[in-house]
């Protein structure tokens, strides 16, 4: 039996949690700062996006909660860096289209789903030094995070943003059916009785309206470096030759 000197000394987890509404710009300046600070990205929407993506195949609907949730717990989901995989397969774009965004807000509501994903992230997190983003990151999953951003951007801008973002990928979307989804799944988003989006009382909103991701990012980093100083230090100190 290993005794307590034996066991592998537990490194704090550290977590930037970044919050806020669809097409904010939370996955790109997430992904970016995680790569300024050294830190690993957690894209939760992806998970939401898997079990999501996995009810439509069988398919069940968000109404068969007990099969929902017997689906969602037995999923296997593995996230790295951008790259997604659902029982080892490589999902990264089939969870992106724009009938898994429709559907998802019936996966979203669910929450024993929730309470499944949440503690897949704090696991995904633990020990590590991590950039997640969401929608209840702050708010829920790491209410501990000392550093905690809700990142918002006008509706019309974000949709803009949508359906450049669809161009690149060869997906033909038109602005105001875009902006319809995107009102709706607003809505659901900040309504939903579990985990809705909300602005934690210590979370700092930042605008991405008018401004570069990379202004943004700059923000970020400077946010980052006041709540967390000391932390980042601990990791350049023990990154010196
Ligand atoms: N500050 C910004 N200015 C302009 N476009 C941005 C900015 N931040 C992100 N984008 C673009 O907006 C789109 C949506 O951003 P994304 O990071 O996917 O948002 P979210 O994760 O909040 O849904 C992407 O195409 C991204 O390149
Ligand atoms: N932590 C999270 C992340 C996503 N979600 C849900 O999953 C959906 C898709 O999340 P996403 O981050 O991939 O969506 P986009 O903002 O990229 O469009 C959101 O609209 C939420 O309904 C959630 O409920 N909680």
């Amino acid at each position: 039996m290993p005794t307590h000197h034996s066991l592998p000394p537990t490194r704090p987890t550290t977590v930037v949690a970044i919050d806020g509404p669809a097409g904010a710009g939370k996955s790109t300046v997430a992904k970016l700062l995680a790569d300024r600070l050294g830190f690993e990205f957690l894209d939760t929407g992806a998970m939401y996006r898997c079990v999501t993506l996995a009810m439509l195949r069988v398919p069940i609907t968000p109404s068969e909660t007990n099969a929902l949730q017997q689906l969602a717990s037995d999923l296997q989901i593995e996230l790295s860096g951008s790259v997604v995989r659902m029982n080892g397969e490589d999902v990264s774009d089939a969870i992106r289209t724009p009938e898994v965004s429709q559907a998802i807000g019936g996966v979203a509501d669910n929450i024993l789903v929730r309470e499944i994903l949440s503690d897949l992230q704090r696991r995904w997190a633990s020990g590590k030094r991590v950039v997640t983003e969401g929608r209840d990151q702050g708010s829920v999953v790491f209410q501990d995070s000392r550093c905690k951003v809700f990142l918002v951007a006008s509706p019309e801008e974000r949709a803009r943003r949508r359906v450049a973002d669809l161009a690149q990928r060869g997906i033909d979307a038109d602005l105001q059916s875009v902006l319809d989804q995107q009102n709706a799944r607003d809505l659901a988003d900040y309504s939903r009785p579990v985990g809705a989006l909300i602005k934690a009382p210590d979370a700092v909103e930042i605008s991405t309206d008018g401004i570069s991701m990379h202004q943004v990012v700059d923000k970020l980093e400077r946010l980052v470096q006041a709540r967390l100083g000391q932390n980042l230090s601990a990791k350049f100190s023990s990154t010196k030759p």
